[in-house]
């Protein structure tokens, strides 16, 4: 919440849509992979070691990942959607990393994955939960909450 009150995070887009708040309304801060806090480096190089052993486990193919911070104010939230970027099949594991200290389920602010024949799971966005999902495979959608919701939201991806 210190960047985002330092203006350092910025309404994020959809695809080309410059105005995209009716979709989606956090705003974001990506990792500078050349120029990454101590943190943020460490947090790399756990998502680089899980990202060995799925390629060493599952064949996945994954050379490399991308990270951004994002915060959802009261309100905000995510319309269901595919993580995969149009024309750009490079993204094979979404991954959500939450930061948001005694989360209560009350508040909102699940993460609902849609599962096949209309079931859908919600994770709520408690500290130190770790969410994995095939990208091109999982809609979701993150529904609103009555407080500030902070994530670490990577995708590692493979070569196209
Ligand atoms: O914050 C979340 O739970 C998921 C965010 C998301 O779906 C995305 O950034 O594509
Ligand atoms: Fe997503």
């Amino acid at each position: 919440m210190a960047m985002y009150a330092a203006q350092l995070l910025t309404p994020a887009r959809v695809g080309a849509n410059r105005a995209a708040t009716l979709l989606r309304g956090d705003s974001t801060r990506w990792f500078q992979p050349d120029a990454l806090s101590t943190r943020q480096q460490a947090f790399a190089d756990r998502i680089e070691a899980l990202q060995n052993a799925l390629n060493r486990e599952l064949l996945l193919g994954l050379v490399d990942s991308e990270s951004h911070y994002a915060v959802y104010r009261p309100g905000a939230g995510y319309a269901r959607h595919l993580d995969c970027l149009r024309n750009n099949d490079s993204r094979v594991i979404s991954a959500v990393f939450y930061l948001n200290e005694a989360w209560q389920d009350a508040e909102g602010g699940a993460l609902r994955l849609y599962l096949a024949d209309q079931a859908y799971h919600d994770v709520f966005p408690r500290a130190g939960t770790l969410l994995l999902f095939l990208s091109a495979q999982f809609e979701h959608e993150v529904l609103p909450a009555t407080r500030d919701r902070m994530s670490i939201a990577c995708w590692m991806r493979q070569r196209v």
